[in-house]
């Protein structure tokens, strides 16, 4: 479905990534690590179509991305909600503009809150939801265009320790229920294990695929995250990883010099 071909993304004289190659098949979880400044945003602004290559393509179905669509819907860490726009009319807004009348729009907006646990929630505004609730919102914005892809940068980052493993699993649920293809950023080993079918991994500077890794953990029920496959994979990440954000710390400490 999404086809990562010969990709390099300059910056001046900076490479954020080079000469990345990867297929994403449809209904993928993928999940993309790497250390920071290794060009993860930057990949994910290509597929969203926020920005274009220098050299190579990104392909979706096989047609060239040319910009951002609504077949790919963007979850960023920040919440980007309106603040005047209650729940409701934050999750309408990404409808507005297509073929559905008022009445569906808001239909479509209550399914997707609901879908995304916040039925009862619908007419409050962002100020009177927590961070974990205003994430949710976001995600059911994206949801209710009906994309096929949703990318997500670090989308829940700023949460606590808590609710990011409960949303964590709701992701999941939706994930299977919806069969949506999924691009998730994220810093934590745990995290990219816990989610991906696949785990992309990027190295430091510039940007390159370093490997991709197949995760099985089963249907991931109960407290996986203490099993002993959990671990086996989390171990494995983290040497992947662990060279590359040592030369990342290097990096940054000859910049400062
Ligand atoms: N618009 C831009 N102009 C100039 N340099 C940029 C721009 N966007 C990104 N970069 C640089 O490209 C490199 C990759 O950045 P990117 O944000 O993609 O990395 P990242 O892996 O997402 O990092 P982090 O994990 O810290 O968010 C960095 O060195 C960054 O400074």
């Amino acid at each position: 479905m999404i086809g990562i071909r010969s990709v390099t993304k300059t910056f001046g004289a900076l490479t954020a990534l080079d000469d990345v190659t990867l297929d994403i098949a449809d209904g993928t979880f993928l999940s993309l690590v790497g250390p920071s400044g290794s060009g993860k945003s930057t990949l994910l602004d290509l597929l969203a179509g926020l920005a274009t290559p220098t050299s190579g393509e990104v392909l979706f179905d096989g047609e060239p991305v040319r910009g951002p669509g609504l077949d790919r819907g963007v979850v960023f860490q920040q919440y980007a909600l309106f603040p005047w726009r209650t729940a409701r009319a934050n999750v309408e807004f990404g409808l507005e503009g297509g073929p559905l009348g008022k009445r569906e729009r808001t239909e479509r907006a209550r399914e997707y809150l609901a879908l995304v646990g916040l039925a009862g929630f619908e007419d409050r505004y962002p100020h009177e939801l927590s961070g974990g609730m205003k994430q949710r919102v976001a995600i059911a914005r994206s949801l209710a265009y009906d994309p096929a892809v949703l990318l997500m940068d670090e989308p829940f980052a700023a949460l606590d320790a808590q609710t990011r493993e409960q949303l964590q699993e709701e992701l999941l649920r939706i994930w299977r229920r919806t069969g949506k293809t999924i691009v998730f950023i994220t810093h934590g080993i745990d995290e990219a294990v816990y989610l991906g079918q696949q785990v992309a991994v990027l190295t430091s500077r510039p940007g390159r695929l370093k490997a991709v890794v197949d995760v099985d953990l089963g249907d991931r029920t109960g407290d996986v995250r203490s099993g002993p496959e959990f671990g086996r994979q989390r171990h494995r990440l983290w040497e992947l990883l662990h060279d590359e954000v040592r030369k990342a710390a290097e990096h940054e400490r000859s910049a400062a010099r």
